[in-house]
């Protein structure tokens, strides 16, 4: 009988479904923007650009930021014949939003595809192969949307499933990665590819007191994620074992870092508080996240470490908290001084940067086997992951 054969057909999919092993990272790639600021330059660069060389406090309030950012470059798709082509990027009285995401719509997809692209490469597979496609940005207002436009930029198949992810600031490459694992380990042969592309074009302004910690810290940048779980085929090489995620927010928080669209673009506030508040909650949120997967006491120093790094105050926060030696957030400190914040991609840089400092280690066996991941935003939420080095390089071949 049909009926009782499609029934059995649906059971046994049931049954077969879910991937044999963990989510893992399999390959991932990064790009920016042509044009780079330096930091200590960035002061003047941005005061004579804006026309407000008259606020003199403000600059200088602007020049000590700079000083303390623990930055040393940023890459800035905004320059100053962009600028000249759109003056209403500049005035915050005329409506500027639309100009903002016209550019957007083209830019960020086609600076993820630059990173897409390596991760691609390094995959070893065909575009093709993609099932599933995570796009996270806070560029986005517009559908169909940046995560379409990317499928089309690197030709995935037309039935790829798409999400996209819009406004989650910078914990949202972790909330993507989170989805990802799940994908790639309810969905057997799934391989997601994870998008993250920020361009601070929709949220730039003329200077103003309340937002001038963003100006002085964010940059552009994309970063992309393949992420499948077991059996691997033949050439697929696991960079990270995704162990466990977990998203939590810190009560009573929900007004110390926002965005929100107005007609002069995407406004943010980024309250002075947001250090302490990781700080204070930093500890209780890793003992929940290790505790989830057995391990009761951890020893912070024996992980390695994949931090957001929002701002110089959060990594220094998080060490003393924690009592880290210096080298485990050295793969963060070197993102934020060569790229600055890039918001939800930055996570991705991180992961990149680890693994190649790995590569370059020649005593392997000392490594740490454990880690985590950490990223944060609005809310404030914390993205945690659990991470593990690949026990076995050794794939089924197939
Ligand atoms: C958007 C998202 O989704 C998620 C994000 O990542 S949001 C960004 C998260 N990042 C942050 O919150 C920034 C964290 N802060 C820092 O890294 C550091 O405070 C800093 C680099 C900005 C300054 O370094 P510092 O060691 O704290 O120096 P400090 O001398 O105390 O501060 C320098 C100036 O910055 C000001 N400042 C610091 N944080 C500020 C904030 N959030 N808003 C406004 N001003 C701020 C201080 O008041 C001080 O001003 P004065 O010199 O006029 O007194």
């Amino acid at each position: 009988m049909p009926g009782a054969a499609t029934t059995t057909a649906v059971d046994s999919r049931r049954c077969t479904q879910h991937a044999e092993g963990p989510a893992t990272v399999l390959a991932i790639g990064t790009a920016n923007p042509v044009n780079i600021v330096l930091q200590d330059e960035f002061a003047n660069y941005y005061f004579d650009l804006t026309k407000s060389e008259h606020l003199t406090e403000l600059k200088d309030k602007m020049k000590r930021i700079c000083d303390k950012s623990g930055i040393e470059k940023r890459y800035i798709h905004l320059d100053e014949e962009l600028i000249r082509s759109h003056p209403e990027i500049m005035d915050k009285h005329l409506p500027s939003l639309e100009a903002r995401v016209d550019i957007a719509a083209t830019e960020v997809p086609k600076l993820a595809k630059s990173a897409a692209l390596k991760a691609i490469a390094e995959w070893g597979r065909p575009a093709t192969d993609i099932t599933h496609l995570i796009f996270s940005t806070y560029s986005g207002c517009r559908a169909p949307s940046a995560d379409l436009q990317l499928a089309s930029l690197l030709g995935l198949r037309p039935s790829v499933s798409r999400t996209i992810l819009n406004l989650h600031g910078c914990s949202g490459g972790g909330r993507a990665l989170q989805l990802a694992k799940e994908l790639a380990e309810n969905n057997r042969d799934a391989r997601v590819l994870v998008a993250c592309s920020e361009l601070t074009l929709v949220c730039f302004s003329s200077p103003d007191e309340s937002k001038i910690v963003g100006h002085g810290l964010f940059g552009d940048g994309a970063g992309v994620v393949i992420v499948g779980a077991g059996p691997l085929v033949n050439g697929e090489r696991p960079l990270f074992e995704m162990v466990a995620a977990s998203q939590t927010m810190i009560p009573g928080t929900e007004n110390t870092l926002g965005m929100q669209a107005s007609g002069s673009g995407i406004d943010f506030h980024i309250s002075i508080q947001v250090p302490t508040l990781i700080k204070n909650n930093i500890h209780q949120c890793l003992l929940d996240a290790f505790q989830s997967v057995g391990n009761m006491d951890p020893n912070w120093n024996d992980l390695f470490w994949a931090v957001h790094p929002g701002g110089r105050a959060i990594l220094d926060n998080i060490e003393g908290k924690l009592e880290l030696e210096p080298s485990k957030l050295a793969a963060s400190r070197n993102v934020l001084r060569e790229y600055g914040n890039m918001s939800g991609a930055t996570i991705t840089f991180v992961l990149d940067e680890l693994r190649r400092r790995w590569e370059k280690e020649e005593d392997e066996q000392h490594q740490p086997k454990w880690g985590v991941m950490l990223a944060f935003g609005p809310g404030i939420t914390i993205e945690t992951m659990v991470l593990r080095k690949p026990i076995s390089r050794s794939l089924k071949e197939n």
